[in-house]
């Protein structure tokens, strides 16, 4: 289809033109970047006719898989009738209505409004200004600070980075006041000699101490991925969930939910809090949105709040040139119908989500390097443990997880290396074929991991 060149010449110019994201751009410039040019389903072809399993779903997005002709339709036609409009001079288009409609039709009773962005840092970026206001509207203008989580992960503009818990960003001239963190629900790494029940109580209870530190009058939210998601495909202990949400209800903070990774079907539920039974009063949304095949992202509101900001907030001092992009809503909208008419979510939650849990644990239980298995529907987690015994980690585990995703590139399996943990988000539409292929793929790339350190 596209002009062919050779490898090596896009890798020269990628170089001498592009900076990358997250990684050491002279590490990667002597190695050369893999060219990806084609993805159909579950599978991406390289420019040197390599063929690999996607099992990270592009970045967690392409919840569709590749090659969907139903969305290219659908962007194809918007982009003949409108290719581009605005929100800013008391106009809309019948994409963003038509998205809107369908989204709060998938969305639990309680929320009502949505803030179209292009990504989910955007999203939480909208998101600290939003409950801001919403505080000034009903009275509250002290109430400023947003507490996160060490290790969480909200998006890498200024405020979703400094929101984020990730230390090595916040070097990168990343932290601003009236922002706070408390400690990530990692039981395997952090929990001692705690069960899990009672540190997933102990993690909860520090928001309590926090607001208190602060003084409740000051705190406007709390931030929180449902499941952490770039911080290693980590799920909380059951305790967690419901005393955190005690404490915000208590201390009148706004509980927001970032879903960017966890909704549209990831979990075998539409979005991730319902897996875990909380009801949060904000939701960010991007990724599976769209599956990825166009930018678009997204604050949802609770009624409450979007009732305030309407009716009490005067002129919303907020606005992209490509909220609610029409080509992006299309998009969004064909996706979401895709979702719901193929019962695609549905199908998660009862067959291919319990199929890949069920085979990882059948695979990976008993492997000498996998201390832990975490996940459900279409997402999990291995951790690897020095000694499972002692649920002791690798000191050099970042090298350790980097050389198995390697060794999955060599498979032909595309799997994600964090601290520690290797990770799958497989597409929701995967077949059993694909899934037993990704995890006869994982488990060799694991071996082969196991048997350089000796333990295989
Ligand atoms: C929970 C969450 N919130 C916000 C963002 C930011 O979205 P945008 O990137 O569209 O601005 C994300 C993004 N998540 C993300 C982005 C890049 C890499 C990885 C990884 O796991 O390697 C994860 C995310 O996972």
């Amino acid at each position: 289809n596209h002009h062919k060149r050779e490898t090596r010449d896009y890798q020269e110019l990628d170089a001498s033109h592009h900076i990358h994201a997250f990684l050491d751009q002279k590490v990667l410039n002597a190695e050369g970047p893999r060219v990806i040019v084609k993805g159909e389903g579950l599978y991406l072809w390289d420019n040197d006719g390599n063929r690999y399993l996607d099992g990270m779903s592009g970045l967690w997005c392409t919840n569709l898989g590749y090659g969907r002709e139903d969305l290219v339709a659908a962007a194809t036609q918007q982009m003949q009738q409108l290719p581009y409009y605005n929100m800013f001079f008391h106009t809309t288009h019948p994409a963003v209505v038509e998205l809107s409609e369908m989204l709060f039709s998938l969305l639990p009773r309680h929320y009502s409004h949505a803030i179209y962005t292009n990504s989910g840092s955007e999203a939480n970026e909208v998101l600290i200004r939003t409950v801001r206001r919403y505080w000034q509207v009903v009275g509250q203008p002290k109430k400023r600070v947003m507490i996160g989580r060490w290790n969480g992960y909200h998006g890498s503009t200024l405020a979703s980075s400094a929101m984020g818990g990730m230390k090595f960003m916040h070097e990168m001239g990343g932290m601003l006041p009236e922002i706070a963190h408390i400690d990530e629900p990692y039981w395997y790494a952090h929990g001692g000699t705690m069960t899990p029940e009672e540190f997933g109580r102990r993690c909860a209870l520090q928001l309590e101490e926090k607001i208190l530190e602060l003084g409740a009058e000051n705190v406007a939210g709390f931030i929180a991925e449902p499941f952490q998601g770039a911080g290693g495909m980590i799920f909380p202990p059951e305790s967690y969930w419901p005393e955190i949400q005690r404490i915000c209800r208590q201390y009148h903070v706004l509980l927001c939910a970032d879903e960017v990774i966890g909704g549209f079907g990831r979990t075998g539920e539409w979005f991730a809090h319902q897996h875990f039974g909380f009801e949060p009063d904000t939701l960010s949304i991007a990724k599976g949105l769209t599956s990825g095949y166009i930018p678009m992202g997204g604050l949802v509101l609770s009624r409450t709040i979007a009732e305030a900001l309407v009716e009490k907030g005067g002129v919303f001092a907020h606005g992209l040139t490509y909220s609610g992009h029409p080509v992006a809503a299309a998009v969004a909208l064909a996706n979401l119908k895709a979702l719901r008419d193929e019962g695609i979510v549905s199908q998660v939650k009862k067959d291919s989500g319990p199929y890949l849990q069920k085979g990882l644990r059948e695979i990976f239980t008993h492997h000498p390097l996998i201390g832990e298995i975490q996940g459900t529907g279409m997402v999990a987690a291995l951790q690897f443990a020095e000694d499972k015994a002692r649920r002791q980690r690798f000191s050099n585990e970042s090298d350790i997880t980097w050389r198995c995703r390697t060794y999955g590139f060599e498979e032909g399996v595309i799997i994600r290396s964090t601290v520690g943990r290797m990770i799958m988000a497989p597409a929701l539409v995967a077949k059993h074929s694909e899934i037993d292929e990704l995890l006869e793929k994982t488990k060799r790339a694991v071996d082969r991991t196991a048997r350089d350190l000796g333990l295989m």
